[in-house]
């Protein structure tokens, strides 16, 4: 049986919302984290992980060509909510689930010239009574964010990035005023050892054209899960890129060179 390693976000349900389990794949959920740890240690065959895990493991990690999570500007889901401003930051709780958005977030205040402490924390907004700030990524990242929002609006341009004394400060967004460069926050990749089976890609690049062909479809399904509006979960999932493209790779160059390690440029010709 060849173990698919997938989060259980939104932002990839259109990559596996219309791929079938049998004949040969079984899925594995996971935070990032997990499928991170999952992947090294050989309990998952193929997987999306941190782009930041990746980077720091590509002596024995190799990425699909045309796999990816990522965004131009915002992401609506990478967000540090904090009540002070941005360049006050000191205490930051951090979420336990990423490892991109962890390297990001300290990339960006570094850059400002920002030294922050930063401690692993679960949970949500009622961290901001004990931190400054706290991230959080994903699910649990868009469902915070709606319950802060009384009405959706009817533009993205309307969409606040402040309410009730909260700032909601979009890493992927800062990352976009820095860098004018995509964000990738993952990639789907397997061991060095163990190529990717062709008909598995195949059937991974098949799931995410009906996925993303029929995105109302995911969009419901999604939405109705989080308990958020279908409008919200649509604008939010056509706005990721998930091919990996010429544009992301040199995102993924810029992070790499960021964070101060290697750019591999090296994927599997599948
Ligand atoms: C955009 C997101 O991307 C995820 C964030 C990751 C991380 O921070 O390590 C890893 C994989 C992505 O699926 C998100 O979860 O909101």
């Amino acid at each position: 049986m060849y173990i698919l390693g997938v989060p259980r976000y939104a932002n990839t349900a259109p990559l596996y919302h219309f791929l079938e389990e049998g004949d040969g794949l079984a899925f594995r959920y996971g935070v990032p984290t997990e499928l991170n740890r999952w992947l090294l240690e050989g309990s998952v065959d193929l997987s999306l992980v941190s782009s930041y895990f990746y980077l720091e493991h590509a002596h024995q990690l190799r990425p699909l060509p045309d796999f990816s999570v990522a965004d131009l500007g915002p992401v609506y889901s990478v967000n540090l909510f904090h009540r002070i401003p941005w360049n006050d930051l000191k205490r930051i709780a951090l979420t336990t689930e990423s490892a991109t958005s962890v390297r990001l977030l300290q990339y960006l205040l570094e850059a400002d010239g920002i030294q922050a402490q930063y401690t692993p924390a679960q949970g949500g907004l009622e961290l901001l009574e004990q931190y400054d700030a706290v991230l959080l990524i994903g699910d649990r990242a868009i469902t915070t964010y709606y319950g802060l929002l009384s009405i959706i609006p009817e533009s993205v341009h309307q969409v606040p990035n402040q309410i009730e004394g909260i700032r909601i400060t979009d890493l992927s967004m800062k990352w976009f005023e820095r860098t004018r460069l995509p964000f990738v926050f993952g990639v789907w990749a397997t061991r060095r050892n163990a190529p990717p089976p062709p008909e598995i890609v195949r059937r991974l690049r098949s799931a995410r054209s009906l996925g993303l062909g029929n995105l109302a479809a995911v969009a419901g399904t999604e939405a109705q899960r989080l308990g958020v509006p279908e409008r919200l979960m649509q604008h939010y999932l056509w706005n990721f890129r998930y091919h990996l493209e010429a544009p992301d790779r040199l995102g993924l160059e810029a992070f790499a060179k960021a964070v101060g390690l290697p750019y591999p440029d090296d994927y599997w010709d599948v």
